[in-house]
């Protein structure tokens, strides 16, 4: 259920504006791109029986990251990424970034 909301809300301008741009900044806290409704995107479901794992797989992506970015430089010298709607929103080409360790 939360899923297919997400799908068919997440391009809506109403919702969130230039929705078809991949533009990650639109979460910051401070939200740059204007608030953003709390019941627009919720990947984890919502209410009692909303996800329990919520805070441990936030907790990993943000250690995961912060630790790759620590160590290494993310390069993308490809043509455009575009994003495809396939139950929730992937990538629509392969991903070929390269991966420099820092000194
Ligand atoms: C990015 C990672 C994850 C996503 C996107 C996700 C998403 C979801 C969603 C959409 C639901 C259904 C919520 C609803 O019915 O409203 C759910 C339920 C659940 N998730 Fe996750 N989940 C993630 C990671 C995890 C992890 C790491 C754990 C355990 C450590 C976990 C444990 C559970 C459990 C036990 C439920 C059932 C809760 C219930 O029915 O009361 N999930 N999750």
């Amino acid at each position: 259920m939360a899923v297919g909301f997400n799908i068919f809300i997440g391009w809506d301008e109403a919702y969130f504006p230039r929705a078809k741009e991949f533009i990650p900044e639109r979460w910051l806290r401070h939200r740059p791109l204007g608030p953003i409704h709390p019941y627009a995107s919720l990947p984890f479901g919502s209410g009692t029986r909303m996800c329990v794992g919520r805070r441990i797989a936030e907790q990993e992506l943000h250690t995961f990251m912060a630790r790759v970015m620590h160590r290494f430089t993310v390069d993308y010298k490809h043509e455009d990424i575009d994003c495809v709607s396939k139950l929730v929103f992937v990538p629509s080409k392969p991903l070929k970034f390269t991966f420099t360790e820092r000194r």
